[in-house]
């Protein structure tokens, strides 16, 4: 598992909270859907939106099974433990982001796929399940920053001073040159670990556009309801716009004291930096973007800004 200088559980704070009224027939099930990533790209958004989808339900945290060896170990009971009760309609979600940048990832999932979940619960049952994953993107840019950002804020929390160097610091080699080695960097460049979600889930990725998110929610969830074949039941009158925020925010949110707007963590001020850095940085992902656009036919216009 890699270790980033970001932090893999960005947003823990997230508690459990699915409680379902029908427990007679309600159980907790292997998810289907899968967001595997990207960190940083508004994955927390989209789950939390999904969720307004009366057939959907979402573990609250990100549970690592896929990326972690020692959740992984763990096996695929406690993999379904961790997820909220559903019925049998309902379509069960998770999001882990780190699965995305993960290598054993996707080839653990596609084995499961292929193999069945053993479920202990029914003795030596195998449940098949044909999962889809779901990817937010956004501008590498702004994703190297808003991740500046999350470890800029974590420093203030645990107390500590702001870190000695600066982001150009860390992230432009003694050439001057973007260091593509850096985990920040590494983590932007998609088209690098989509081919590997491609080449063992061709034709069952959903590719949603950052700032489609943030502009239309609604456009982005009804995206999902229609990969997952759901009745679109989401529309524009689920959200209202937060000026205070900057962001969208649900009318209706769900859970105990049913949160309307994401958490404070999401959407934080990103800290200026330099033109030099922004400038190198679009020059170095111009390529894979391209690249990656053509792979996944469709432009998010990245490279045109
Ligand atoms: N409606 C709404 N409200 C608040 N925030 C929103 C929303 N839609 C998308 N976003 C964007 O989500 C970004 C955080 O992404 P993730 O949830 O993937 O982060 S994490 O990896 O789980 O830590 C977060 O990034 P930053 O703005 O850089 O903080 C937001 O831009």
């Amino acid at each position: 598992r890699e270790k980033a200088d970001e932090s893999e559980y960005g947003d823990e704070e997230y508690e459990e909270y699915a409680v379902n009224e029908y427990s007679d027939i309600s159980e907790k099930r292997f998810p289907k859907a899968i967001i595997v990533g990207v960190r940083k790209c508004g994955t927390r958004a989209l789950l939390q939106f999904c969720g307004l989808h009366p057939q959907i339900v979402h573990a609250e945290r990100e549970i690592h099974f896929f990326n972690d060896k020692e959740n992984f170990q763990k096996g695929t009971t406690w993999y379904r433990q961790q997820m909220p009760l559903s019925l049998p309609s309902q379509v069960t979600m998770e999001k882990t982001p780190g699965y995305f940048i993960s290598a054993d990832a996707p080839n653990r999932l596609k084995e499961l796929m292929n193999k069945g979940y053993i479920d202990n619960s029914i003795k030596g049952a195998r449940k098949m399940i044909t999962h889809k994953i779901i990817l937010v993107v956004r501008d590498p840019v702004d994703r190297i920053v808003s991740s500046w950002a999350q470890i800029l804020e974590n420093r203030v929390k645990k107390g500590l001073p702001p870190p000695s160097e600066t982001l150009e610091d860390r992230i432009l080699n003694r050439g001057g040159r973007v260091n593509r080695h850096h985990s920040a960097v590494r983590t932007s460049i998609y088209l690098k670990w989509y081919r590997n979600w491609h080449r063992l889930f061709r034709g069952r990725i959903l590719v949603i556009d950052a700032n489609e998110l943030v502009e239309y929610p609604w456009k982005s969830v009804q995206k999902v309801e229609d990969f997952l074949e759901l009745p679109n039941l989401v529309d524009e009158s689920e959200f209202y716009f937060n000026s205070t925020r900057g962001f969208y925010c649900m009318n209706n949110g769900k859970g105990p004291g049913r949160p309307k707007c994401l958490n404070k963590s999401k959407g934080r001020e990103h800290p200026p930096i330099s033109t030099n850095l922004r400038k190198k940085l679009k020059q170095f992902f111009y390529i894979y973007n391209n690249a990656f656009f053509k792979k996944i036919n469709q432009d998010f216009g990245w490279n045109r800004n």
